[in-house]
């Protein structure tokens, strides 16, 4: 089996009375691409958060690529978040640099590089996350949604991560730019090898691109597994997400119409 890359245990965070995950236990694996999902407000953003050091859990351990994070030192934790890339929601981009710039922010920590070299690296990134090349000259605002997910995305491809969270790639993106961002995130873990973190309600991001599926529900990551092994659970949220309309038509299932007469 391949090795474990993030292994969370007994997963507590809150934010003062409001407890979001109460031990929570999650293992993923080094190439795979999880998908991450649970009804509105179970924590999938803040689980993320909390895995990539920028929610503290109030307790339990978090250990990424052989780092115990909450026993780390600031120099591990920094040569840590150098092997992971993060892409949140809105693509978080500055909005007063250019793409390329964006994209070059997180090589200006590696001091061996000059200038040159940085904007190279940042305009292979820019064309990886299938943007033209002359998308790197231009403001975020000058882009239209799917353009500026894929600017997130070189964003957090610009160190050559291990592992990529990527926080509702889709979200917001016409079905055709969504599957046209899926099949991205397939071709990139296949060919870079990298581990995929996704955090998603599209049921056809599940079924296009992911590995494996972990549910957030009832403070915890309640079952895990394939998306055949979802259509065991007995679970009224998990039966009610992946048996429901949507996701068999996301399966190519036909939907039975009712009678005209009906
Ligand atoms: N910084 C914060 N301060 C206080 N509460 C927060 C903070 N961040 C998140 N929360 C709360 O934690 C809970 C989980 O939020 P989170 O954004 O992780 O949910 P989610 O599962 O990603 O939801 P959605 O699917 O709607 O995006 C919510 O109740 C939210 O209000």
């Amino acid at each position: 089996m391949a090795e474990t890359v993030i292994e969370v245990r007994g997963l507590r965070t809150q934010f003062g009375p409001h407890v979001v995950h109460d031990g929570l236990d999650l293992d993923v694996r080094r190439g795979e691409i999880l998908g991450v999902v649970g009804g509105s407000g179970t924590g999938k953003s803040v689980l993320l958060r909390a895995i990539t050091g920028l929610v503290t859990p109030a307790a339990g351990r978090v250990r990424m690529l052989g780092t115990d994070m909450q026993d780390a030192r600031e120099a591990e934790l920094d040569a840590l978040a150098a092997r992971i890339g993060v892409m949140f929601q809105d693509g978080a981009l500055f909005s007063s640099l250019t793409v390329r710039e964006n994209v070059e922010t997180p090589l200006t920590t590696l001091s061996h590089l000059d200038a040159e070299t940085r904007e190279s690296l940042a305009r292979l990134k820019i064309s990886l996350a299938g943007l033209p090349w002359s998308a790197g000259d231009k403001y975020p605002s000058e882009l239209s949604g799917g353009m500026r997910k894929r600017a997130g995305l070189a964003r957090a491809l610009a160190l050559d991560p291990e592992i990529v969270f990527l926080d509702e790639p889709t979200a917001g993106l016409d079905p055709i730019g969504a599957a046209d961002f899926d099949e991205l995130i397939r071709g990139l873990s296949t060919a870079l090898g990298l581990t995929v973190f996704l955090v998603t309600h599209d049921l056809d991001t599940l079924y296009a691109t992911c590995d494996r599926i972990a549910v957030l529900a009832e403070k915890r990551v309640l079952v895990t597994g394939t998306l055949d092994d979802m259509l065991e659970v007995d679970h009224p949220w998990v039966r009610a997400y992946f048996q429901g309309p949507r996701a068999r038509a996301a399966r190519g299932e036909e939907i039975a119409t009712p009678p005209a007469d009906a």
